[in-house]
């Protein structure tokens, strides 16, 4: 075992060890108050607490953060922190979305995992939601992973494929909504960055390899994702209108993180786990729903677990070369 390995704690002894400092901080209100040195303390809160050094962040969907089966329980050696016990961090309010951040080693590559995210609808402003991302990037993660699940509305896909993304369109933006409204932190990245190359081609191509090596490809696809706010799922008139658009799935979060990732120069890759059909038809009695997608999550969290496992191993020996 590295040295690296023999200091980390075990789970429960740095949940407890993160305890006391925690509470005593509260998330900041404005997005003028997140700053830069805020974020950084918040890193090197969790710096003093582990010793490994992950490049690689991931952040689970629905289905793959709930208490049974996530991803993160497949981490070894691993620390974890609930997020009430990390300064200035939200917590999450959604069922079937836990609350923690775990370091540890996925197979043999040191990661960090959010296990829970932050959703718009949840009252939490985007900049809010994407926070976690900086404080990824600050603890010296280069390369973001994130899940989500969705609405398929690409006939050609099923529940229970997976999507690769390869763009997405931002209708929280649309909307004058972006997670980086408000000051501009040159340390962070630009004013006015470029979002045209948000999901990495390399990072697709590869977890195209592993979908090939995993003899998936029947149920994986590349396709555009859009986000919409939520809660409430959409109405058939707004499920056409995406399909014009051109968009493949649909889900409520993950492009506030990308664009927040993109800023500060990491590079990034997403993907959607499709647990329901979008309804298109006005005579159907379907209803999509939230049960449905934490299900599908769960059946298919072995392939996802497989997939992200492999995905991050490629891309930590692509980083060596
Ligand atoms: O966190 P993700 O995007 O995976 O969660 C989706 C969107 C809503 O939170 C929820 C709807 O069932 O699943
Ligand atoms: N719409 C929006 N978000 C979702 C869906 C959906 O159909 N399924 C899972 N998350």
């Amino acid at each position: 075992m590295s040295p690296a390995r023999a200091m980390v704690q075990d789970a429960n002894g740095a949940a407890a060890a993160a305890k006391p400092l925690a509470n005593s901080s509260k998330l900041p209100k404005e997005v003028s108050d997140c700053t830069y040195e805020l974020i950084e303390s918040v890193a090197q809160f969790l710096l003093d607490r582990v010793s490994i050094r992950p490049k690689i962040g991931i952040i689970c969907g629905s289905g793959m953060d709930g208490t049974t089966g996530c991803l993160a329980d497949a981490l070894t050696d691993s620390t974890s922190f609930p997020y009430e016990t990390i300064p200035y961090f939200p917590t999450p309010t959604v069922p079937g979305h836990m609350g923690r951040l775990v370091f540890g080693y996925l197979g043999d590559v040191p990661v960090m995992c959010m296990q829970g995210r932050f959703h718009y609808y949840e009252g939490y402003p985007l900049w809010k939601c994407a926070m976690p991302v900086r404080v990824m990037k600050l603890v010296g993660v280069t390369h973001l992973l994130a899940s989500n699940a969705a609405g398929g509305l690409n006939d050609k896909y099923r529940v229970g494929d997976i999507m690769i993304i390869k763009d997405h369109i931002n209708l929280l933006g649309f909307a004058g909504n972006n997670p980086l409204m408000g000051p501009n932190d040159e340390r962070f990245g630009p004013r006015f960055p470029a979002i045209n190359r948000a999901y990495d081609v390399n990072v697709r191509r590869m977890a195209k390899q592993v979908a090939t090596e995993m003899d998936i490809n029947n149920i994986t696809h590349e396709g555009v994702y859009s986000v919409v706010g939520g809660p409430s799922f959409e109405t058939i008139a707004e499920i056409r209108m995406l399909g014009a658009l051109g968009v493949d799935a649909v889900g409520m979060s993950t492009v506030h993180e990308v664009i927040t990732a993109r800023h500060c120069g990491m590079t990034s890759f997403a993907f959607s786990l499709i647990t329901n059909k979008s309804v298109t038809d006005y005579e159907s009695y379907e209803e999509p729903n939230h049960e449905e997608v934490i299900d599908m999550g769960k059946q298919r969290e072995p392939v996802l677990k497989e997939f992200i496992t492999r995905l991050v191993k490629k891309i930590e020996d692509d980083r060596d070369e």
